[in-house]
């Protein structure tokens, strides 16, 4: 197997998980070879860890998307919000390299979506939407291809992650409410950083127009718990999954590129 090279986008919380995991051995067919961030900072702390883990190699702080984009990485790891998404995923493509993006409600855009997907091919690049926080992308899939089915998506958190959208209110501090409905593109406008997940249970469904999203926000609830239901005539599936924080998104992120390379994939 050759060495694949990496780059990442966005050097927060859960780039600092996958670096981490990178240096610990859990990507041994990775190298990480740049690193760029809104604030500079960041992007050298990514870069710092790399370099004091003595890999034999070396990752740049880039001060630009087009700095990053000059290293031609393998491939990029998004880790910075949707509307980094959007901005990068058709340069990246074009310049050859594949993403791996946990920012997927960029793709709620459905023109862009098409877009993206003709890019890629022409390219002969790829875009893989990592699990994050949910699970089973495959019985969705698979029963969306075996004809009509229905999905929802239902999250329950806690007010305190509510501050800062519009929907937050001090009342939601003592009173259980559905603080939310509608589809997985009216979610993502609503929240831009905080359910790309029900966009991406519903391109592996329904389309992000049919998915039904909802949220309930309950007193002093630590953490998500997200449930997606697919109904068909001849199956129903139900996917639940609670996280107490984000790490899991983090951790799928190694998963998918572990996958990339393994003789075994899942
Ligand atoms: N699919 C899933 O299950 C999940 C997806 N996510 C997505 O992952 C993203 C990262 O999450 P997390 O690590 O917790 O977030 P953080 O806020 O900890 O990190 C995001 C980093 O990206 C940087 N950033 C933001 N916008 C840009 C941009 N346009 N260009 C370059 N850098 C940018 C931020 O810069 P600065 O420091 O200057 O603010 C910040 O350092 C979230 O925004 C969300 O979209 C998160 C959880 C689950
Ligand atoms: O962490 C979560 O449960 C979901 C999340 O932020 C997202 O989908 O953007």
């Amino acid at each position: 197997m050759t060495i694949k090279t990496l780059a990442i986008v966005g050097c927060g919380k859960l780039a600092t998980i996958i670096t981490d995991a990178l240096i610990e051995g859990f990507l041994p067919d990775y190298q990480l070879i740049g690193a760029f961030s809104r604030t500079v900072e960041k992007a050298k702390h990514i870069a710092d860890k790399v370099q004091n883990a003595e890999s034999g190699y070396t990752c740049a702080t880039c001060n630009s998307l087009d700095e990053l984009l000059a290293l031609k990485p393998d491939y990029i790891i998004e880790t910075a919000s949707p509307d980094s998404m959007k901005a990068l995923a058709l340069p990246a493509l074009r310049n050859g390299s594949s993403i791996v993006t946990l920012s997927i409600g960029a793709f709620a855009d459905t023109e862009f979506y098409a877009e993206v997907k003709a890019t890629a091919r022409e390219n002969n690049t790829r875009v893989h939407l990592v699990s994050g926080a949910i699970g089973g992308f495959d019985v969705l899939r698979t029963v969306s291809l075996m004809g009509d089915c229905t999905a929802t998506f239902h999250t329950e958190k806690g007010p305190n992650s509510l501050k800062n959208t519009a929907v937050y209110e001090e009342s939601l501090q003592t009173e259980k409410r559905k603080v939310f409905e509608g589809n997985a593109q009216e979610a993502i406008a609503l929240f831009p950083t905080r359910v790309n997940v029900a966009v991406a249970a519903s391109l592996a469904s329904v389309g992000p127009e049919n998915m039904k999203v909802s949220m309930t926000s309950t007193p002093g609830f630590t953490g998500d718990e997200h449930r997606i239901e697919v109904k068909s005539d001849q199956v129903h599936a139900v996917i639940d999954v609670y996280s107490a924080t984000a790490q899991i998104a983090g951790w799928s992120v190694v998963n998918t590129l572990r996958n990339i390379t393994s003789p075994i994939v899942f």
